[in-house]
């Protein structure tokens, strides 16, 4: 990150609401104890996940990717009192440090962890999601994407991290995963069946939001996406300041 840009991220935290005692033992202990700590969600992030949860209000939440359950926890501490996250992660040897500060947060009973890939497990949640938080393999991205969007209840929010990776999908000359997050990008864009927002928030946080039609979500079939009309970019206003 660059340093103006690193100053203004602590400027915004220091004048947030601060995470609890808890989130802030976890993140040290991510750091501590694991090789990619940069992995996990941040506190300004999480903060917003978990304003999010609060206006939202979902009945059921999905989390692929739970890592040491810095999300998981945010998106929890959001639930309204009949809520459940439920949350995905292939990795087992992180599982004691999520459920040690699930337990500290007091959060056992709200969160199900799911253990496994999350296009092994999708299927077979016998629920429809308010939110969901994409946070898994980047490569697997757009089938997430796809097995989520039909156990959408219509008007809820898909949330999705590191769409900018890194800012590489600016450039001119992409790597493969730069493309394919790309490429991801660009089908939301097309996806007709919803509303998006790509923040630059950290690595890029994209924001969808399941249109209410008729026909649309679990409530019947989900129909194609349509060929967008083309929509008009906005001009470049190169003066505007950093977000
Ligand atoms: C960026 S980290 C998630 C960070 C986490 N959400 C947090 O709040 O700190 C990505 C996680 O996704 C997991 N993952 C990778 N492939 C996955 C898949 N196919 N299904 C579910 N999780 C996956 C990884 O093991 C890793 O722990």
């Amino acid at each position: 990150m660059q340093r103006s840009l690193r100053n203004i991220y602590h400027y915004c935290a220091a004048h947030s609401t601060p995470p609890s005692e808890v989130l802030h033992e976890l993140d040290r202990e991510t750091h501590l104890k694991t090789l990619a700590p940069q992995m996990m969600t941040g506190p300004l992030q999480g903060q917003l996940l978990r304003f999010i949860s609060l206006w939202v209000k979902p009945k059921f939440a999905l989390e692929i990717g739970t890592f040491t359950g810095y999300g998981s926890i945010c998106i929890a501490e959001g639930l309204p009192p009949d809520g459940m996250l439920h949350t995905i992660e292939p990795n087992r040897e992180l599982e004691y440090i999520f459920r040690k500060y699930v337990e500290k947060a007091g959060l056992t009973d709200r969160i199900q962890l799911h253990r496994g890939r999350a296009e092994d497990i999708i299927a077979g949640l016998d629920c429809t999601f308010d939110l969901v938080m994409i946070d898994g393999g980047k490569q697997d991205y757009s089938q997430h994407y796809d097995l989520v969007i039909n156990k959408m209840n219509p008007g809820g929010i898909i949330l999705v991290d590191n769409v900018l990776w890194d800012g590489k999908v600016t450039h001119e000359k992409k790597d493969k995963d730069t493309m394919l997050i790309h490429q991801f990008n660009e089908k939301i864009q097309a996806d007709t069946r919803v509303e998006n927002l790509l923040l630059p928030l950290r690595d890029g946080l994209m924001i969808i939001r399941v249109r209410e039609f008729e026909g649309s979500g679990v409530r019947g079939i989900t129909p194609e996406p349509r060929t967008p009309e083309p929509r008009t970019p906005e001009p470049s206003n190169p003066t505007a300041p950093n977000p």
